[in-house]
């Protein structure tokens, strides 16, 4: 019996993992959707055409890298939706538009008519009754040193160039923006309390919080 039997976690659940650049997302969805017999849906940066670009000048790139994003972010959900679910996602589409473009708009460096018309796209593709949220959002955090430390360690070079105090924004945006996300169940997972590169166990915790949320979610939606 796996763990996704052993839990009851139903087989066609969408699990999205959420956090800040570096905090272990990439890693949580790969060891959760072995665990659980599920699928990723895994975000590719090596193939992005507008990442390093965009590091190099926000400016002129950040409209350009919002709209892909948006756009490989729906057809991934798209493809959940035709597998009928059963998914781990590594981020949300929320975060894109609440976290990213938002923080790029409020600092100038994407620009009012850009961000306007962004934000209408995102609305009328996620914020209507069609689009299927996921079942649970498992939202992973922990010390800002501990995410620098694995920024740093990642080594990714764009992300090594660009200022800590990018870092530091982001890392506030995300805990305020966590505290007022409704729009599915969260779990809160900090990251001290597992540690699944060197201890494959320590992911069975986590799994049996999410099927308590999962479960009280599908009783509540009945
Ligand atoms: N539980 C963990 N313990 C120690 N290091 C970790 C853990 N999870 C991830 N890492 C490391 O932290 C870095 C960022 O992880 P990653 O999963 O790529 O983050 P994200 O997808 O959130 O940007 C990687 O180098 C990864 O190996
Ligand atoms: N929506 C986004 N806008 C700007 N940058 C983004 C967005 N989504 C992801 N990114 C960046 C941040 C990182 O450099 C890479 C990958 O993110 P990660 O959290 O490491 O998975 O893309």
């Amino acid at each position: 019996m796996n763990l996704r039997e052993k839990y009851r976690i139903p087989d066609n659940a969408i699990i999205t993992i959420a956090g800040t650049v570096g905090v272990g997302k990439s890693t949580m969805t790969k060891a959760l959707a072995k665990a659980l017999n599920f699928r990723t849906s895994l975000e590719k940066v090596d193939t992005n055409p507008y990442l390093d670009k965009f590091y190099a000048d926000f400016e002129r790139w950040s409209f350009h890298l919002q709209i892909y994003f948006l756009a490989e972010r729906f057809k991934e959900q798209k493809r959940m939706f035709e597998y009928g679910g059963g998914f781990v996602q590594d981020r949300s589409i929320y975060e894109d538009a609440h976290i990213f473009a938002k923080m790029h708009f409020e600092n100038g460096t994407m620009t009012a008519v850009d961000y306007e018309t962004y934000t209408s796209l995102f609305q009328a593709m996620v914020m209507t009754p069609y689009f299927p949220h996921p079942d649970l959002l498992i939202y992973l955090e922990g010390s800002f040193e501990e995410v620098i430390k694995r920024i740093r360690e990642r080594g990714r070079p764009m992300e090594q160039k660009t200022p800590v105090s990018y870092w530091k924004e982001m890392y506030e945006r995300y805990e305020k923006w966590i505290n007022e996300f409704n729009a599915c169940p969260v779990l809160r997972v900090n990251i001290n309390e597992y540690d699944i590169i060197e201890d494959e166990q320590s992911i069975e915790p986590i799994i049996k919080k999410a099927a308590t949320i999962i479960h009280e979610y599908y009783h509540i939606k009945k």
